[in-house]
């Protein structure tokens, strides 16, 4: 059996639960989904604040794994894919951020791909990682719903509004495919796809697919060299006790 381990950064567990049924919806035969909550940091990820008080416990879930039953992948299951290269330095297998996975794979998919996010004050870090990740050609734009994280799922306006912004998208930029900017917007992909007519792409389906691709491949990172290698042996104070390498 191949284990993918599928964290949620942020502290909401109802946003975990909507994520797990996500990735095992499009999960390969004797492929185990294990998803997790961040144990520690904020309810939501929306700015760089929270982005950077989400990765302590987040790296501490992947350490946590490593030493009790490592993965054989490992996706980060928020848009801003916070802490992904740490993760790397810790893991033995592979991890892609859900952004990540997405943008790969919307780039199969034609010639161009818009995003639609949450709100807009995360626009640019959506446009850092479409650099970082070498997209800048194929990313026509970046939109936003002003839709909070965590009131997607209460806001009954949501889906009309995001299918509404998607459609919008693809006709102001001229994409092929539709990169949805949140995890949050995962049980929305089928009626946003079915509504504008082309492909919407989640990254946590895309994330689970990519890994479980990679793992069939066997492919592991180990305890790589160079720049991902396992971080250099020292003390780091005041970090909680169920830390792997405190
Ligand atoms: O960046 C965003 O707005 C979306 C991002 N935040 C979050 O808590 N989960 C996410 O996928």
């Amino acid at each position: 059996t191949t284990r993918i381990c599928v964290i949620n950064p942020n502290t909401a567990a109802a946003m975990t639960e909507l994520i797990a049924a996500a990735a095992r919806a499009v999960a390969p035969p004797r492929t185990e989904i294990v998803a997790v909550t961040n144990p520690m940091g904020p309810e939501s990820i929306e700015s760089h604040y929270d982005e950077a008080l989400a990765a302590p416990g987040l790296l501490s879930v992947i350490t946590e794994m490593e030493r009790t039953d490592p993965a054989d992948g490992y996706l980060i299951a928020c848009f801003g894919d916070p802490g992904l290269d740490a993760a790397r330095e810790v893991a033995t297998a592979p991890v892609i951020g859900i952004a990540e996975a997405a943008f790969h794979v919307a780039s199969m998919l034609g010639r161009g791909f818009s995003v639609v996010t949450t709100l807009s004050r995360t626009i640019g870090r959506a446009a850092d990682l479409v650099g970082h990740y070498g997209f800048s050609r194929q990313c026509r734009g970046i939109h936003a719903t002003e839709i909070p994280v965590l009131d997607l799922e209460t806001n009954p306006l949501t889906g009309s509004i995001l299918t509404d912004a998607c459609r919008e998208a693809l006709r102001t930029d001229g994409s092929d495919a539709i990169v949805l900017g949140c995890a949050g917007m995962a049980d929305l992909t089928a009626e946003v796809g079915h509504a504008i007519g082309a492909p919407v792409i989640d990254g946590v389906a895309a994330g689970v697919g990519l890994l479980a691709g990679m793992a069939a491949m066997g492919l592991r990172t180990g305890t790589a060299s160079g720049e991902f290698a396992t971080p250099r042996t020292k003390l780091y104070t005041g970090l909680p006790t169920n830390f792997g390498l405190g």
